[in-house]
């Protein structure tokens, strides 16, 4: 769940909300002349508010603004220890990434700051998406990182100004009729393949059209297929449909289990391929129903 820094009066309810991550923000949903009320209030809101088991994130600024510096300098002098990851904007390289855990590192030790902060980044130029595998490499620190539609199709030139979804004129054509393609898919499938080689958390960033349910679910339901782990909310009503997604179902769950059961069974009777439910099942079919299992394991434990 994002809100911007300068929206005070937000914090509270995205403390109350039912997301998993909260990220308040100090870069573009801040205008330029309330970055230091925003920061201001966002340290306290480290202090002041209980955040109960959420995962704490302030998104600092762009490493080509005058911001940045003074973003993460007071955060990690400030902020209290409840501050669990910062999130770097427009990554374009590992060097931006590296930047970011030296001044981080220096502050913590200077300050003798117990809790080692985390990173997560956003994937929103060409550059980024140029050097995706490098910035996923690029710190220990580093434990997810999202598409952001907006400022991707910016830097991209793509002739739209839509944030996620289906774009009208990105279809194909046949016989009368149009079918829509996704043209995130080539960069979320990049962000995903540098992520799980790296062990780092795909996500799926913004969709800017809140009035539009269906067109959110069907934006989550390609990432989660496609292997991203969550999606950001820019408004409440997007964090229910975002949980209903990424949850596994009940049914996903008890087949996942079964295909490990039926596999286990298969093993002892030395055979490595069996069939569940009139199709073949193996030891990578194993692979697949864990990855289920140990998300609705995650979700049981939260
Ligand atoms: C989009 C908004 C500006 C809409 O705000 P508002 O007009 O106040 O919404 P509503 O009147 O519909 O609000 C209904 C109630 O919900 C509360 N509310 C609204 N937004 C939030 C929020 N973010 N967190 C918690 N609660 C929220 C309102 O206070 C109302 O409450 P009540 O009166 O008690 O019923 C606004 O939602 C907003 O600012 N959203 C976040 C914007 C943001 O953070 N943007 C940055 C991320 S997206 C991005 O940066 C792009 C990305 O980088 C890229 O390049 O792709
Ligand atoms: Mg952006």
């Amino acid at each position: 769940m994002f809100g911007p820094g300068s929206r005070e009066s937000l914090f509270e309810k995205m403390a109350a909300s039912a997301a998993d991550v909260i990220n308040i923000d100090l870069e573009d949903s801040v205008a330029p002349g309330d970055k230091d009320k925003a920061r201001a209030q966002t340290i306290a809101a480290t202090h002041d508010i209980d955040w109960g088991k959420k995962t704490l994130s302030v998104r600092i600024n762009g490493l080509d603004t005058p911001f940045w510096y003074r973003d993460v300098v007071d955060l990690l002098e400030q902020g209290s220890e409840r501050i669990d990851r910062i999130m770097i904007p427009k990554a374009g390289c590992a060097s931006d990434i590296y930047a970011v855990d030296a001044l981080v590192t220096s502050i913590e030790r200077a300050k003798g700051r117990k809790k080692p902060i985390r990173f997560e980044c956003i994937i929103e130029t060409a550059a980024g998406i140029a050097h995706v595998e490098e910035i996923a490499a690029a710190s220990p620190r580093l434990e997810a990182m999202s598409l952001g539609a907006a400022d991707f199709a910016a830097s991209m030139g793509m002739a739209t100004t839509g944030i996620g979804g289906t774009q009208e004129n990105y279809y194909m054509h046949r016989e009368g009729q149009k079918y829509w393609s996704d043209p995130w898919h080539w960069a979320q499938a990049a962000i995903v393949a540098a992520c799980r080689t790296h062990g780092v958390l795909p996500v799926d960033g913004p969709f800017g059209d809140f009035s539009d349910d269906e067109g959110f679910r069907a934006q989550a339901l390609r990432s989660a297929t496609l292997g991203m782990v969550g999606k950001w909310a820019i408004h409440p009503k997007q964090i229910a449909l975002a949980n209903e997604v990424f949850t596994p179902t009940d049914a996903a769950v008890e087949d996942a289990r079964a295909i490990l059961t039926a596999m286990q069974e298969a093993t002892a009777r030395g055979e490595g391929a069996t069939t569940y439910k009139g199709k073949l099942i193996d030891i990578a079919s194993m692979k697949q129903a864990e990855v289920i299992v140990k998300q609705a394991d995650l979700i049981a434990g939260m």
